[in-house]
């Protein structure tokens, strides 16, 4: 089993974090494990990402990745702050081609057949299907992957409490991400455990 398979099974829902105030990290993540989940993606879309991540890596349970990572220089910069898997929104063979010279768990976008036969050349197997629900949502992924046996997906983008765990029914699936465990602003704790809890156990 590849490392970002062990990743993608360690819960139902990465919860997808876009993080403004690094001093809402820890307690997003205390919440977030507490709930049971423990894979956190934090994208790269905000100045203060990297210190999310770094403060996030203290918290005992939690598997830091981060996401939003388009080019081999924020994967260097990712790598520094101690990302422990990699997510982007596409795939591009330098980005691809870096993150696997690093030995680095790589989750790259994919939306297309093409995407997909391109990530496999380059020895890739598991992919974000991105933007899920944007790009067709589940009647588009099950007719793309279907070509593709033995490819799995984590479908991100559009998908909320309610829809996901129609995907997760699929075959094609590991696991989905998302953003709505977590909504901006002044963090409520109980609130995101909650929301945790209830992602942690839907069926796959
Ligand atoms: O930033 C990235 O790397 C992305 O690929 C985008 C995120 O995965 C989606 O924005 C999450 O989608 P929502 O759950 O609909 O908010």
């Amino acid at each position: 089993m590849s490392r970002i398979e062990d990743i993608m099974l360690m819960a139902p829902v990465i919860p997808v974090l876009t993080i403004e105030e690094v001093a809402h990290a820890r307690p997003i993540a205390e919440a977030l494990v507490a709930g049971g989940l423990p894979v956190l993606e934090v994208t790269l879309r905000t100045s203060t990402a990297l210190d999310v991540i770094r403060e996030m890596k203290q918290v005992p349970g939690a598997i830091v990745g981060a996401g939003t990572v388009l080019n081999e220089y924020a994967l260097d910069d990712a790598l520094t702050a101690g990302s422990e898997f990699i997510v982007s929104p596409g795939l591009t063979e330098s980005l691809a081609k870096a993150a696997i010279a690093a030995n680095v768990p790589f989750l790259p976008g994919t939306a297309t057949p093409s995407d997909i036969m391109r990530g496999l050349d380059l020895g890739l197997d598991r992919f974000k299907f991105f933007p899920a629900e944007a790009n067709g949502g589940i009647p588009a992924l099950k007719a793309i992957a279907a070509p593709f046996g033995s490819v799995r997906f984590c479908p991100t983008g559009g998908i909320r409490a309610a829809t996901a765990p129609d995907w997760l029914a699929l075959d094609a699936v590991l696991c989905c991400g998302g953003s709505w465990l977590v909504p901006a602003g002044e963090p409520d704790v109980a609130a995101i455990e909650a929301a945790a809890r209830a992602a942690a156990a839907f069926a796959r």
